[in-house]
């Protein structure tokens, strides 16, 4: 089991999060399962259609997955014109998208399935098109089927400014949810 980095010592720990997506006292320090993500995934088909990291998601973000040190993961996009909001910059669902992308992936790297309860964003500076966006993402805690989660994403380079930070709150859940109604 390897352990995830105290939130003291997360590099470019964003800001507070919001009361809502801040892990309740008395929460689990989270412990990342041996294999994380990759094992949960194991269990699921049709990723490959994911809107986020599908290779098979034509005008999706294409996120490609980095490796996980010290409990943080990282993975990064590149921006495409049929990305743009204002002209020349990403559009901020974009964002937003790619940091459910990479918060996901922080809370699936404990070994279980999650979905998406809770995603906030802060928005510190427009992201161009044709920009490499580098993500990050950790989890804070853990209270029965939350995992609370928090995340940035730079551009210039991995240690470059920090254009979006997020936090949220992902639940647990069972290989049944991923079934399709009335399937
Ligand atoms: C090296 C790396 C390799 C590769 C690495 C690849 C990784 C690749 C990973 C994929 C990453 C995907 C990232 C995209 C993830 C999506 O986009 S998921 C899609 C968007 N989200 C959804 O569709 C969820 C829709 N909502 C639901 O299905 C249901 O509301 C839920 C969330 C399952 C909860 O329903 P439920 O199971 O009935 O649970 P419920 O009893 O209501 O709540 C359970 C607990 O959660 C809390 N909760 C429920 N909803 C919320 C909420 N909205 N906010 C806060 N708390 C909530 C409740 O308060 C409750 O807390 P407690 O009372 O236990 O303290």
């Amino acid at each position: 089991m390897t352990s995830s980095p105290s939130a003291a010592s997360s590099p470019g720990r964003p800001g507070p999060a919001s009361p809502r997506t801040t892990p309740p006292p008395g929460a689990a320090t989270p412990e990342l399962a041996e294999g994380g993500a990759v094992v949960a995934l194991a269990s699921l088909a049709g990723f490959e259609g994911c809107f986020g990291c599908g290779t098979d998601a034509e005008n999706g973000l294409r996120i490609r997955h980095g490796g996980v040190v010290d409990g943080v993961m990282t993975c990064e996009f590149t921006v495409r014109k049929e990305h743009q909001g204002a002209p020349g910059f990403c559009h901020g669902g974009v964002l937003a998208t790619a940091m459910d992308e990479a918060l996901g992936g922080a809370a699936w790297l404990l070994g279980n399935r999650y979905v998406t309860g809770r995603l906030e964003t802060d928005y510190l500076a427009p992201v161009p098109v044709g920009a490499d966006v580098h993500l990050r993402a950790w989890c804070t805690g853990v209270d029965g089927r939350k995992a609370f989660v928090e995340g940035e994403a730079r551009t210039g380079g991995p240690d470059g400014p920090v254009a979006v930070r997020a936090a949220g709150v992902f639940i647990e859940v069972p290989q049944e949810h991923f079934v399709p109604q009335g399937s």
